[in-house]
């Protein structure tokens, strides 16, 4: 049995919803059929999600709601024209959009859950339609009855291990089920759903808690590529990578499938299969686990992201003073902030952020506190940060991928400001500003690759 993820642009209208059912219909081990929301249908289009913050935030402000409501109706009408849907049987889906506002929601980060989650809801009951439609037998299957149980955190939610007990205990019937991705319940029965991208993490969990041979995840490239096809045009693809490669990968910028969609495939060790919707003969990339795997070459892909921020702290004999770590460290946990990474010199730390934590005021406080407990003799707060990450199950077979690395970028006049290598041996992650992050990408990838 195989599980099977659609993301946003392989449901983006009805020709997409029509390959959909031909790719279902192709393989009888497709019984699990995981929903994103209609994505972008061109470049200048907004993804389904994103108008249904729109919705929310106007439900939240007491704005009129007409014309959102409209503009994304329309999105799923257009769609089942497309296959001559009965006006009474979308009528529900419809009233459903339409009463989200009446319900009653513990607090307003709740509220935006629910009408982000509905994206992919609706997307899951139009899809039975029209599998039902095209003389598929298929239901809907709701994430509360597939136990679906995620962690109190409304727009990050984490899955909690009784999903599995669940899933575990669940019969799958003859005919092909369709399960809206991205969203479970938490365990007071409230809608929670995954940071943005979190269908992927659906379709891992279900692939792991039913113990599927295969977790086909469609979208719209032909593989994953060495680099990010929007840095580099017509990159070199990648037929087979193991788990913890796409893991680093995923993280400092493959935004084609979600770091955290990983873990559960790797628990269960599920292969992965990423395939393009346009093109579904093509096999795509494989993604397997490290026993056996033979690396092709040292670096298997480069990415960067840039939505870091640094702190860099300077105190004399600082690696004499026990327990100026910990100090630092229940500041953060204080402040409830996670840090990415801590390089550290002898006198000097830098503590690598996800950016997307702060805003001006807790940045300041955060400061503040720092100086007046750690008395450090330098603070600084670097904004601009990009981290790339070169990865390769062949990297520690080689001696010479570093000089490969920053060579290049010293040709280039990049500016490296951090290099650590050596807790995990098949990378290695550079800190850099955040305008010279591409043009880094751009230089590593064509030494390897060209
Ligand atoms: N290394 C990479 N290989 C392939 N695609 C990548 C890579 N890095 C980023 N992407 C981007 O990921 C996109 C697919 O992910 P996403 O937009 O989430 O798809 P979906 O709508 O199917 O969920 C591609 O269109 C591409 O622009
Ligand atoms: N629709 C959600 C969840 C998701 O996974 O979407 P996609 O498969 O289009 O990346 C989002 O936009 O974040």
């Amino acid at each position: 049995m195989k599980v099977v993820k659609f993301g946003g642009s392989s449901l983006a209208d009805g020709p997409q919803f029509l390959k959909v059912v031909q790719i279902v219909q192709a393989d009888p081990q497709r019984k699990v059929i995981v929903t994103s929301a209609p994505g972008k249908r061109n470049s200048h289009d907004i993804k389904v999600t994103d108008l249904l913050i729109q919705y929310a935030q106007k439900t939240l402000q007491n704005q009129p709601i007409q014309d959102i409501v409209a503009q994304i109706w329309d999105r799923y009408q257009t769609i089942a024209d497309y296959f001559d849907l009965q006006a009474a049987q979308l009528a529900p889906l419809h009233q459903v959009l339409l009463d989200l506002p009446q319900q009653e929601y513990p607090d307003a980060n709740y509220l935006m859950a629910v009408f982000k989650a509905h994206g992919e809801y609706l997307s899951a009951r139009l899809l039975t339609l029209v599998l039902q439609k095209k003389q598929l037998a298929a239901s809907f299957w709701d994430p509360q009855e597939a136990g679906i149980v995620v962690s109190d955190q409304p727009d990050d939610a984490t899955i909690l291990p009784e999903t599995y007990n669940k899933l575990h205990q669940q019969k799958l019937p003859e005919q092909v089920l369709v399960i809206p991705g991205f969203y479970g319940l938490t365990p007071q029965q409230q809608i929670a759903t995954f940071s943005r991208g979190g269908s992927d993490i659906t379709g891992a969990l279900l692939a792991r808690g039913l113990q599927a041979q295969m977790y086909e995840n469609f979208t719209d490239v032909d593989a994953i590529y060495a680099v990010d096809p929007q840095i580099v045009p017509q990159p070199q693809a990648i037929k087979t990578m193991t788990y913890r490669e796409l893991r680093e990968l995923s993280y400092a910028g493959f935004s084609v499938f979600h770091d955290e969609a990983l873990l559960p495939a790797i628990e269960g060790q599920i292969p992965i299969n990423v395939k393009n919707t346009n093109h579904p003969q093509l096999p795509g990339t494989l993604i397997v686990p490290e026993t056996n795997f033979q690396p092709q070459g040292p670096v298997t892909g480069v990415a960067g992201s840039t939505h870091f921020a640094a702190l860099y702290l300077h105190r004399y004999l600082l690696n004499k003073e026990v327990g100026f770590t910990l100090k630092l460290l229940q500041i953060f946990y204080d402040f409830q902030i996670s840090y990415e990474h801590m390089p550290s010199g002898i006198d000097d730390l830098t503590v690598i952020f996800n950016k997307r934590q702060f805003d001006d005021l807790k940045k300041k406080r955060l400061l503040a506190r720092i100086q007046a407990v750690l008395q450090p003799d330098k603070l600084e707060w670097i904004d601009d940060y990009a981290i790339l990450m070169v990865v390769g199950e062949g990297m520690p077979h080689q001696l010479d991928v570093i000089q490969d690395i920053v060579n290049p970028l010293a040709k280039a006049q990049i500016k490296i400001h951090m290099i650590n290598q050596g807790a995990s041996r098949i990378s290695i992650m550079l800190g850099m500003k955040q305008d010279q992050a591409p043009q880094a990408v751009q230089k590593i990838y064509q030494k390897f690759f060209h």
